[in-house]
């Protein structure tokens, strides 16, 4: 499965774009992820770019009022879409003011990292260690401990 991630607006802090480099790096062992930076704006220009990038994906809308899940409910979540013999997921990261409705409505999955509201590119540089770790799980590799 090819995994698309979109992010609202340009990275800026430097220790994000670090952590997203390294994870990205790591990740090309395993398969295709790709991110994007889509422009910033309001919640519904944001949104509307993110539902017209995702047409004919399973869409997972990164949202701190979505579902939370272990680890290996995500590994399940990922593994069931591939087995299934979906092509791409595509993940997306919102702006200052989040997604609007339309967006969460159409999504395969409203997932939350946290019940907490992290600044966004904290939140890329998390969805993209949770991706490598599922990765890993799924090639029995010993980066995850319980
Ligand atoms: C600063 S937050 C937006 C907060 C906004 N006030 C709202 O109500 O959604 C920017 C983006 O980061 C992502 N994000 C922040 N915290 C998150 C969390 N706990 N779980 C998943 N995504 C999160 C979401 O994609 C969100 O749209």
């Amino acid at each position: 499965m090819h995994h698309t991630i979109i992010a609202a607006g340009k990275p800026a802090l430097k220790y994000c774009k670090d952590g997203t480099a390294e994870y990205l790096k790591r990740l090309t062992r395993y398969g295709k992820y790709e991110l994007k930076h889509i422009k910033d704006g309001s919640s519904e220009d944001v949104s509307k770019r993110h539902l017209e990038a995702s047409q004919g994906s399973i869409r997972i809308v990164l949202d701190e009022r979505g579902e939370q899940l272990t680890t290996e409910q995500l590994v399940k979540k990922i593994s069931d879409w591939e087995m299934r013999g979906e092509k791409r997921a595509t993940y997306m990261i919102g702006a200052s003011d989040g997604h609007t409705p339309e967006l969460r409505d159409s999504a395969d999955l409203v997932w939350a990292l946290s019940p907490l509201t992290l600044q966004h590119e904290l939140a890329l540089v998390v969805l993209l260690e949770q991706l490598y770790r599922v990765a890993t799980i799924q090639r029995g590799e010993p980066y995850h401990r319980v």
